[in-house]
């Protein structure tokens, strides 16, 4: 600690100037520049081919963006259909959905059937692990744990570096097995940890869908009902994937065009997903609405629009000047699971007594996208995205903030294994942009005719 704080004071004072060395003018992003791998129009850049998924915001006529509502298909298939046809049968989806990105198709009952069995030994963390592994210095971020748990998973491999078809798709049943088990452990062991509370570890239970094993086994009762779990479901279900742009996605592609093991690109994606503007916005969103429950009065339109414009300017909330929840970088009109997590969202708020809760959020919703807009100087329509209503639902469902992003990848690491497997299958080029470096040429200076830049510092 001693020397962490001697290390800190010394990195503090050089860190002064960092700001002024690092600094590169905007006059150079211009020309062929990509910045954030954008076009000039917003879109992304075309890097891939995908047969995975697809994420449609607007049409492109006449080299003008035109808004559309959101849609999104996995294979082929629009997500929608998916999500109502499960509600409508009360089955659970997230099992098919995981075996439609995999493989390509909707499993017959028998596929999907022996596919559930597969996930039930799946699901079993090899020997020791959680004690080896997750409960070992726990850093008490669930993300983290889950980051490093995964590269861990390396060493339990008897194949970790063969590419084969086989061999990834081996990986790839296994870690959907294992992300909601190492989730709910490394929560379990974090409560113990940081909470004091007593250390429950559940096992999964064979026979069950992932939704119910992941509730049973977070739950020190293990008790949950069909309701919730058919809820969680569909949380799994819409979050399974998104394209092979999304951060997260193309980070698992990129560091699989490398040729490197499936364990390094999946804790690469987790990494990704963690940061606030893309997966971990659903628990940003909740810690701001906290902070907006506690300085609005819900029912004055003014001194919600006040907060948010304080928000914006980064004088309240985390004071990045981030609306957490609005905006995304393909949709315009909407996002088709915010779309259908709203509809949800409403209809068990009325059940369970948060409707004040949903009135805010939309109020939030409502009111901040113009202030978003006014900001960007843009009148391109902007929506609430996928993570706006997430932690809501997770609330409802009695699910703490610290597994909101968790479970996010949970269901993510089936699109993440799919697009891993294709990058392999189809990619053949190592991923290598390229960045105009603006140095000014400079040459080696004598050790003695250099002047010191900041002072001295006594060790
Ligand atoms: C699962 C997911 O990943 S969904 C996304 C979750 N993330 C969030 O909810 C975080 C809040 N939203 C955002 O930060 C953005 O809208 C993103 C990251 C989702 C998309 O970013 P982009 O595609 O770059 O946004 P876009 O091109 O539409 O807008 C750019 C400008 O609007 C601003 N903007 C966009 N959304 C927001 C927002 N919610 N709050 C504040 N400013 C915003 C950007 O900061 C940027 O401003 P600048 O040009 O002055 O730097
Ligand atoms: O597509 C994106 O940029 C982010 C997103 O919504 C996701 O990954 O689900």
């Amino acid at each position: 600690m001693k020397e962490n704080g001697v290390i800190q004071e010394y990195t503090g004072s050089l860190s002064r100037q960092i700001r002024e060395e690092y600094h590169i003018g905007e006059e150079y992003y211009h020309g062929e520049i990509k910045r954030g791998l954008r076009n000039s129009d917003g879109t992304g850049v075309m890097v891939g081919v995908t047969k995975v998924g697809s994420v449609q915001g607007y049409l492109l006529q006449d080299g003008q963006r035109i808004p559309i509502p959101g849609r999104l298909y996995y294979r082929g298939i629009e997500l929608n259909d998916i999500v109502e046809a499960h509600r409508a049968e009360g089955t659970f989806g997230f099992e098919e959905v995981a075996y439609l990105l995999l493989m390509g198709y909707l499993p017959s009952q028998g596929e999907l059937r022996h596919f559930n069995e597969i996930m039930n030994r799946a699901r079993k963390l090899p020997e020791g692990f959680t004690e080896g592994m997750i409960m070992r210095r726990t850093s008490g971020n669930i993300m983290n744990e889950l980051g490093r748990s995964i590269l861990s998973l390396y060493s339990y491999d008897p194949d970790p570096d063969d590419l084969s078809v086989d061999n990834l798709l081996r990986q790839s049943v296994e870690l959907i097995g294992y992300f909601p088990s190492i989730v709910a452990n490394a929560y379990a062991v974090k409560r113990h940890h940081f909470g004091g509370e007593s250390l429950h570890i559940h096992y999964p239970e064979e026979g069950l869908s992932t939704a119910e094993n992941f509730l049973r086994m977070i739950r020190p009762d293990k008790s949950y009902t069909e309701e919730e779990a058919h809820l969680l479901d569909m949380m799994l279900m819409l979050h399974a994937e998104h394209g092979g742009g999304n951060n997260s996605t193309f980070v698992c592609r990129a560091l699989s065009s490398s040729g490197t093991d499936t364990y390094s690109a999946i804790a690469g994606a987790v990494g990704s997903l963690k940061g606030p503007l893309h997966g971990g916005a659903n628990a940003k969103v909740m810690e701001m609405f906290h902070y907006i429950q506690e300085n609005v009065d819900p029912h004055d339109d003014g001194s919600i629009r006040d907060y948010l414009v304080r928000l914006l300017d980064g004088e309240a909330g985390d004071r990045s000047g981030k609306l957490y929840g609005l905006g995304h970088a393909v949709y315009t009109m909407s996002d088709p699971r915010a779309v259908l997590l709203k509809k949800y969202a409403r209809h068990m708020a009325q059940i369970k007594g948060y409707e004040a809760e949903f009135d805010l959020l939309q109020k939030v919703e409502e009111l901040g996208i113009p202030l978003v807009q006014e900001r960007r100087h843009s009148d391109t329509p902007m929506c609430a995205n996928v993570d706006m209503y997430s932690g809501l639902v997770y609330t409802m469902l009695d699910i703490p903030e610290d597994v909101f992003t968790p479970l996010f990848a949970s269901a993510r690491i089936a699109g993440w294994c799919a697009n891993r497997m294709e990058e392999v299958i189809t990619g053949h080029r190592i991923m290598r942009p390229a960045y105009r470096a603006v140095t000014i040429r400079g040459h080696y200076v004598p050790m003695e005719e250099r002047t010191s830049r900041i002072k001295e510092f006594d060790l």
